[in-house]
């Protein structure tokens, strides 16, 4: 490919925490001469922090995790950093359990039912281990089991509210955490600082790209730069933008989540090989949504051991688990509740007052119809987000450790990087960190061994 003033060693898509980590790690090996090209106006992707009502909060990433034998670098940084975190005690979440309408589950009943669901985990962890012992070597997936048949094999399927309740606090809000992931500790960090989650990203930034002011100002880094078109051949790539600028380079490395890489955002010249399409297409994005609510004044209990609180539904994941921030933000009467998945699609197609009328009716069931109206309401979109849709990636049930290494293979002069290409912390911002360093380093490695871009035809 002819040389021009636009041509680069590397071009990294995307500036989320994957692609800055991965130019960092170029920019430090001694290959300067890179390109980052972001479709937001700004740094950080889904470390993305903002002003409510007056206050700091986490659309995206708000939890580190911590407390095990090892500490996440992350967590290293925000120790660093100084940035306020709070302990997430869920201890007391139990007393906590609201009933559809109304009033609290007795302390027995609601702690019987959470001993019965930790019985049901223990149960579908010892299976699935079972089951994935006993598997080849081979990828194939005849023995994967989702949660669901193990609770079935259980003969326990959670049926009342109060056991879906409790079952979507298991699985859906928590995440089942693969056991490898207990070195960084079980504990999580809430992440509550005026500077936010995203000052993570920022300060990994400014290690490696120069700044006035206290504002990152590189030339290396291009904001609200959306990709179009990737062309790529043994010989490098070249990048085509929205508004019609075109980049060369050896290598790039795509950073985008799988939810946009599913999408038809970018186009690849060739299309991309049937193998590598499936394996993206047949990964997960989730949807996870913390809707913020700001009010006049308090009207939930405060204090120790109420800053979780659970409501039982009929319809599963229905409005169903709540935080305040009295902790955390001191008089600002801001209560957030999380949906996830279909909830969030839903909720994310309709109007805000719309979802606004829905959570007050929940509200005032819990809480008493003299209930004041909110102030403010904030929704974020992270499924109808073309540059995101969804939060973070989940490894589906059937999916083959086959094509998962398809998913992260490189297809000539392309590498992938981001959350999804990390098993070992899938999902959370530690496997960005992780993602953008491996694939900066088998780029370097190429680089050095001056290798033939791969281009394997699976
Ligand atoms: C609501 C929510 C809650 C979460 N909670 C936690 C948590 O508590 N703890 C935790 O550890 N993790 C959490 N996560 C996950 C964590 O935020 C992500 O794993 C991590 O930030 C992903 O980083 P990334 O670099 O892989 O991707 P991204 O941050 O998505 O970076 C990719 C970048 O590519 C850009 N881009 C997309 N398309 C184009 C294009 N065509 N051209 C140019 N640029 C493009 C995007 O704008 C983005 O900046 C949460 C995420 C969300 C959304």
């Amino acid at each position: 490919m002819a040389s021009n003033s636009s041509s680069y060693t590397v071009i990294i898509i995307g500036a989320g925490l994957s692609g800055i980590i991965a130019a960092k790690t170029l920019h430090e090996a001694g290959t300067q001469d890179i390109l980052i090209l972001e479709a937001n106006g700004r740094i950080g992707g889904r470390l993305q922090t903002t002003q409510f009502a007056g206050h700091t909060i986490e659309m995206g990433a708000n939890w580190l995790v911590g407390g095990g034998p090892e500490c996440s670098h992350l967590y290293e940084i925000a120790n660093q950093l100084k940035l306020k975190t709070f302990f997430s005690d869920f201890q007391d979440i139990s007393s906590n359990v609201y009933m559809q309408e109304g009033g609290l589950y007795p302390q027995d009943v609601a702690d019987a039912a959470f001993e019965a669901a930790e019985a049901r985990d223990k149960f579908c962890n010892k299976l699935s281990n079972m089951l994935s012992s006993s598997s080849g070597k081979d990828g194939s997936d005849d023995n994967d089991i989702s949660i669901s048949d193990a609770q079935r094999l259980s003969e326990h399927v959670p049926t009342t509210p109060l056991e879906m309740v409790i079952d979507y606090f298991y699985y859906d809000y928590e995440d089942s955490q693969p056991p490898s992931f207990l070195d960084f500790g079980e504990e999580t960090f809430f992440v509550a600082d005026s500077r936010g989650f995203q000052s993570i990203g920022y300060y990994i930034a400014s290690q490696f790209l120069s700044q006035e002011d206290g504002v990152i100002k590189d030339s290396r880094l291009k904001l609200n730069k959306v990709v179009k078109e990737i062309q790529y051949s043994d010989e490098g790539v070249k990048v085509k933008t929205e508004d019609g600028s075109i980049y060369q380079a050896k290598y790039a490395i795509v950073s985008v989540s799988v939810g946009v890489l599913q999408s038809d955002l970018i186009e690849f010249k060739p299309d991309l090989p049937q193998w590598k399409r499936l394996a993206v297409d047949n990964f997960q994005m989730a949807v996870f949504t913390k809707i913020f609510l700001k009010f006049p004044y308090k009207f939930w209990p405060s204090g120790p051991g109420t800053e979780f609180f659970i409501y039982a539904h009929e319809r599963r994941g229905y409005y169903p688990i709540w935080q305040h921030l009295d902790n955390q933000l001191s008089g600002s009467n801001i209560l957030f509740v999380t949906v996830t998945d279909e909830e969030s699609k839903r909720i994310e197609q309709q109007k805000d007052e719309k979802t606004q009328e829905e959570i007050m009716q929940v509200l005032r069931k819990m809480f008493g119809n003299n209930i004041p109206e909110p102030e403010g309401i904030l929704v974020p979109k992270w499924w109808s987000n073309k540059f995101f849709k969804g939060s973070y990636s989940n490894w589906p049930k059937g999916y083959s450790e086959k094509r998962y290494e398809q998913l992260r293979e490189p297809i000539g002069p392309i590498y992938f990087t981001g959350e999804h290409t990390n098993a070992r912390y899938l999902g959370y911002a530690d496997a960005a960190y992780f993602a953008g360093i491996d694939t900066a380093t088998d780029v370097i490695k190429c680089l050095e061994e001056n290798c033939k871009p791969r281009s394997h035809m699976h």
